[in-house]
């Protein structure tokens, strides 16, 4: 049970995990920060959260569990915010896409790695951002990955995972590298390339005619190309060296791609089209 729970960054993240705990009964008061009054307005008239505070500093005093759910790229500035104000018992915690920079952020931010700091990021989320999309339903049965830090506090650790089975989630642990190389593969890059196509088509002439006639396979590969923009450059800007290795990974594989059409290798182009049915169907369902 989680008494006082903050979460700073109330938006489609943070929102469903506070919608599931309170609705699950897991926590007794949800505290929401934001940077600005209306949305922290929106928030509470939702039901998302109990009070609301521009304050981050006043919020987390007396908090048990308080989660870092901005843009990666607001961390550092929200924990420079946070000096001196957590208690000795207060667990922190994160949503962040990327692991390595956000241990980096909270350190430089707060000036020390506290030992109850345990960085989470769940693989659950979707298109749309702002409290106004958040569901209590958005981690049933879909994962979270911590990332416990050597030396950091292993009943905090506990915690942090009962916070998350308490929204429905199934938890694992992984080390900070490589979660950041998995997730450049399986989550950045498909991101990368969905936000490209549409940005690349969107540059040619005949985009609308492009746009109108688009079938089910440009919606599916392309539904997350309307992510949060704001999110995804931050992301990218945090997580460089493994997006930039999958990149020039996928680059070569594309260029051989073309040179089959090029070269009219129907044996090389079927067998990369058997090879990529045959690993999806064995591995989604
Ligand atoms: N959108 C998704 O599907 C997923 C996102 N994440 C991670 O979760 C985090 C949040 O993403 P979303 O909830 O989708 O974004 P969101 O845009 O829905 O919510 C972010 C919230 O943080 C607030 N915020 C921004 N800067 C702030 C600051 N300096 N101080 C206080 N509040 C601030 C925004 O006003 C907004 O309410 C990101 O770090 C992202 O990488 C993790 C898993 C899935
Ligand atoms: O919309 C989708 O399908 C996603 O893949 C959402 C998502 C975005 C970022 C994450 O770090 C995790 C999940």
């Amino acid at each position: 049970m989680i008494n006082r729970l903050v979460i700073i960054g109330v938006g489609l993240v943070g929102g469903s995990l506070a919608l599931a705990l309170r609705q699950s009964g897991y926590c007794r008061e949800v505290i929401g920060v934001g940077r600005d009054r209306s949305s922290l307005q929106r928030a509470q008239a939702l039901g998302v959260v109990d009070r609301s505070e521009l304050d981050a500093c006043a919020a987390v005093r007396g908090a048990d569990m308080v989660v870092l759910a901005t843009p990666v790229g607001a961390i550092e500035s929200v924990c420079r915010s946070l000096r001196g104000c957590l208690d000795e018992k207060a667990i922190l915690t994160d949503v962040g896409s990327v692991k390595g920079a956000v241990v980096e952020a909270v350190q430089a931010g707060l000036g020390m790695l506290p030992a109850r700091f345990v960085p989470a990021h769940p693989i659950a989320g979707r298109e749309r951002s702002g409290v106004e999309a958040a569901t209590a339903e958005l981690y049933q049965g879909r994962r979270v990955i911590l990332t416990p830090l050597p030396g950091g506090d292993p009943e905090a650790c506990e915690s942090v995972r009962g916070m998350w089975e308490a929204a429905g989630a199934v938890v694992e642990n992984m080390a900070v590298g490589h979660h950041d190389e998995v997730l450049a593969a399986t989550s950045h890059l498909p991101h990368l390339l969905a936000y490209t196509l549409v940005s690349s088509l969107s540059r040619l002439d005949e985009q609308e005619e492009i746009f109108r006639y688009a079938a089910g396979g440009f919606r599916d590969f392309t539904r997350i190309a309307s992510s949060d923009p704001v999110m995804w450059r931050d992301i990218c800007l945090h997580n460089k060296g493994p997006i930039l290795d999958m990149l020039k990974h996928f680059g070569r594989d594309l260029a051989t791609l073309g040179e089959a059409i090029d070269a009219g290798d129907g044996d090389r182009l079927l067998s990369i089209f058997q090879r990529a049915k045959q690993t999806r169907d064995r591995f989604c369902d």
